[in-house]
């Protein structure tokens, strides 16, 4: 029998079980392989003694509805600049070759990472080491290049879409603009879609910077219109014409990203010192990360669950499943790391937002 290891890697998100729980079920349909897990991501095979368990179908049984990942994740544990302690001091030491050899030590003869464009990158230094690695899309940012969806989008988006349908009662009630910030780092995809299905008037995303005073102008003809409400959705990367992203670098050891938010209240601010009205911000944070899957998650992590085993199997490494124009197809890690996906300011999400009239803040 051939042995696989299967890790989750950065931020969680809804569907991720549903991946596990595919490679599991056709791993055994396939009978020449046996599935186990790194918990945590690495840190599983990092730590002494090593956290890894194995994957049956009974363990994976009725998983695919679960948010969240079975074998937990790490969004600070890179192992090329690994936290660690020498003679007292704080520094980063690149474990990646430890890594492999612990791998290959321990008998795997092939690594199946889902993750995101943070993760990949990591597997693609990993891969040109020599490990045999697939990557698997997932993150609900939607910023992984190469894919048309990556797996937690879709349901975050529905949360997102959710929350903004319940604060427009509350909005219009007492005559508010709410401004409800979301979450996708520096790409608006969740905010752009979430804005156009709950029709805000305005949407604000890190591909177009900002300009106040568009804002004001919406906001001013639409209270002149006699509309009670008004109803923005910003992304927490989104950014003013005249001024930067509002971010804090995390003091937790080893994280490495930009810790983002704030946005809202820097623009709800400015609206309520231009304009007399009455502003209240919902920064939806980490409820977009949780909940069970919706269907099209729930599928596509079966998919590339499915395409991510077929590609071990095939010793196709180096290489992940995407989803490309309704087709799950594979891809270089490499392509798939070679750029942040962003909205492309000609997409049709972009004009046919402003085709209805949505102020994108220009
Ligand atoms: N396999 C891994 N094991 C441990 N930590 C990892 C792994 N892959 C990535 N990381 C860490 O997590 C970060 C990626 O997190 P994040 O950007 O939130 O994830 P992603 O974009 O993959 O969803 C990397 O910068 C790195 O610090
Ligand atoms: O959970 P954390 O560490 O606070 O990170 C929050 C970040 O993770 C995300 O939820 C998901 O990003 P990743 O998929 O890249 O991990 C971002 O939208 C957000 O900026
Ligand atoms: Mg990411």
């Amino acid at each position: 029998m051939k042995k696989l290891l299967l890790l989750t890697s950065g931020g969680d998100c809804p569907g991720l079980n549903g991946v596990i729980r595919a490679v599991v079920k056709a791993a055994e349909h396939d009978g020449n392989w046996q599935v186990y897990g790194s918990r945590r991501a690495y840190c599983g095979v990092l730590e002494k003694p090593n956290d890894i368990i194995h994957l049956t179908s009974e363990v994976v049984a009725g998983i695919h509805v679960r948010g969240g990942t079975i074998l937990e994740t790490v969004n600070k544990g890179n192992p090329t600049a690994f936290p660690a302690e020498i003679a007292g001091e704080q520094v980063f030491i690149d474990r990646s070759d430890e890594l492999i050899s612990t791998i290959k030590q321990l008998g795997f003869d092939a690594v199946i990472n889902i993750g995101g464009d943070g993760s990949h990158r990591v597997s693609q230094h990993l891969f040109e080491h020599g490990l045999n690695i697939v990557g698997v899309p997932k993150t609900i940012d939607n910023d992984l290049y190469g894919t048309d969806y990556t797996i937690g989008f879709q349901t975050a988006v529905d949360t997102a879409t959710e929350a903004i349908d319940r604060l427009i009662p509350t909005a219009q009630s007492h005559n508010r603009v709410i401004v409800t910030e979301v979450m996708g780092r520096d790409a608006g995809w969740i905010c752009l879609h979430s804005a156009i299905a709950a029709g805000a008037e305005v949407a604000l995303i890190p591909e177009i910077p900002y300009d106040i005073e568009a804002i004001k102008a919406k906001l001013t003809s639409r209270f002149d219109k006699g509309h009670g409400f008004a109803n923005i959705v910003i992304s927490e990367g989104a950014k003013p014409i005249a001024g930067g992203i509002v971010s804090k670098q995390s003091n937790e050891r080893g994280y490495e990203n930009p810790v983002l938010g704030g946005i809202a209240e820097q623009l709800a601010s400015q609206i309520r010192v231009a304009l007399d009205l009455d502003v209240r911000v919902t920064v939806l944070g980490h409820i977009q990360r949780g909940g069970t899957p919706n269907a099209f998650d729930r599928v596509l992590a079966a998919e590339f669950g499915v395409q991510a085993f077929e590609l071990v199997k095939q010793g196709q490494f180096g290489f992940i499943p995407v989803s490309k124009d309704g087709e799950i197809k594979p891809i270089s890690l490499k392509e798939a790391t070679s750029e942040y996906r962003v909205i492309p300011l000609e997409h049709s999400l972009i004009t046919s937002a402003r085709a209805m009239g949505m102020c994108l803040g220009e």
